[in-house]
């Protein structure tokens, strides 16, 4: 049985369990659960602290977790990335009342508020800065206006949290970070469990990134279209009734497709339609 952490709170958790509902698997009705058995795909979930996870990965006794790319680099655990699920994005970055500082480089002797001491501290080394970290679980950009820091480092999506706090960012972007699948660092990630499990979340990613496009063109066209709509390997060309038509059906990526739409109406295409892919494996 292939046994998974996946994160029971914060901003990780609910597109976690989605991502693992919509690739099949059973997932818990109510968040009290802290773990299930899904015995029809021979996997047990642990829902856990999505700061914890590298940690029970690290150890071996769990096979595979959901985490933040900036946790796991955090914890300093012993686990390795293995697959980006392109939710949860986020930069990390320092942030001050503006005219604090311009880079790090400017940080020497001052104090940085941060719940991501580990990122923190070993960026500081190794930009051979000497400045003091306070560690704070959560809320860090209140610190300033407390006077516990005159620098936090903190994570930023939309960046309101920090202009309702009146702060600015500074510097070059410490990491970039999003929802990733971790492994033991040197554990098989060719194990057919594990890749039976990476192959339904990456069927997942196509699912949500491409649509799937059909539409009718003449013969003459059918070289133009087929530049416009390449799909993956090949896209799938059948003759129609009407003599000097072809039929055409290809994956396209989802946000191009209503120019491909319009490119397509242009070179003479009709009856174009794209539906959604609910599931694949490549
Ligand atoms: N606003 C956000 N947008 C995108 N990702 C975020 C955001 N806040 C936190 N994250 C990501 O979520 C992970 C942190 O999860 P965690 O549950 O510890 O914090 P949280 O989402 O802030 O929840 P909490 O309410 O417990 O503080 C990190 O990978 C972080 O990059
Ligand atoms: O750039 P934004 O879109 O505002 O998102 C970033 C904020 O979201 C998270 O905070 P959260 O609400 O989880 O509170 P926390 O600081 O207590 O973790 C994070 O710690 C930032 O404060
Ligand atoms: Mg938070």
């Amino acid at each position: 049985m292939l046994r998974i952490a996946v994160p029971n709170k914060g901003s990780l958790s609910g597109p976690a369990a989605d991502m693992l509902h919509e690739a099949g698997y059973r997932q818990r009705r109510e968040s009290k659960e802290l773990r299930i058995v899904d015995p029809g795909n021979e996997v047990e979930f642990f829902y856990l602290r999505p700061r914890d996870i590298a940690i029970y990965v690290s150890s071996g006794r769990l096979d595979i977790g959901i985490t933040g790319r900036d946790l796991l680099v955090d914890s300093g655990a012993d686990a390795e990335e293995i697959l980006p699920l392109g939710f949860a994005r986020s930069t990390f970055r320092f942030a001050g009342k503006p005219g604090t500082a311009g880079g790090v480089e400017e940080l020497k002797g001052r104090t940085v508020a941060t719940s991501y001491e580990g990122i923190v501290a070993r960026h500081l080394a190794d930009s051979g800065v000497d400045a003091s970290v306070v560690h704070l679980d959560g809320a860090v950009e209140t610190a300033i206006e407390l006077g516990v820091a005159e620098v936090i480092a903190d994570v930023v999506e939309t960046g309101t949290s920090l202009r309702n706090a009146g702060l600015e960012v500074f510097g070059e972007p410490i990491m970039k970070s999003e929802a990733i699948v971790i492994r033991r660092t040197g554990a098989d990630v060719e194990e057919p469990k594990v890749q039976q499990f990476l192959r339904r979340l990456q069927g997942v990613l196509v699912a949500r990134t491409y649509v799937m496009m059909d539409y009718d063109c003449r013969v003459e066209q059918l070289e133009k279209a087929v530049a416009l709509t390449p799909g993956l390997e090949s896209p799938t060309v059948s003759p129609l009734h009407n003599e000097g038509w072809v039929a055409v059906r290809a994956m396209v990526p989802a946000k191009e497709a209503q120019r491909i739409m319009d490119d397509l109406y242009a070179i003479g295409a009709r009856a174009i339609l794209t539906t959604a892919i609910h599931a694949c494996r490549l």
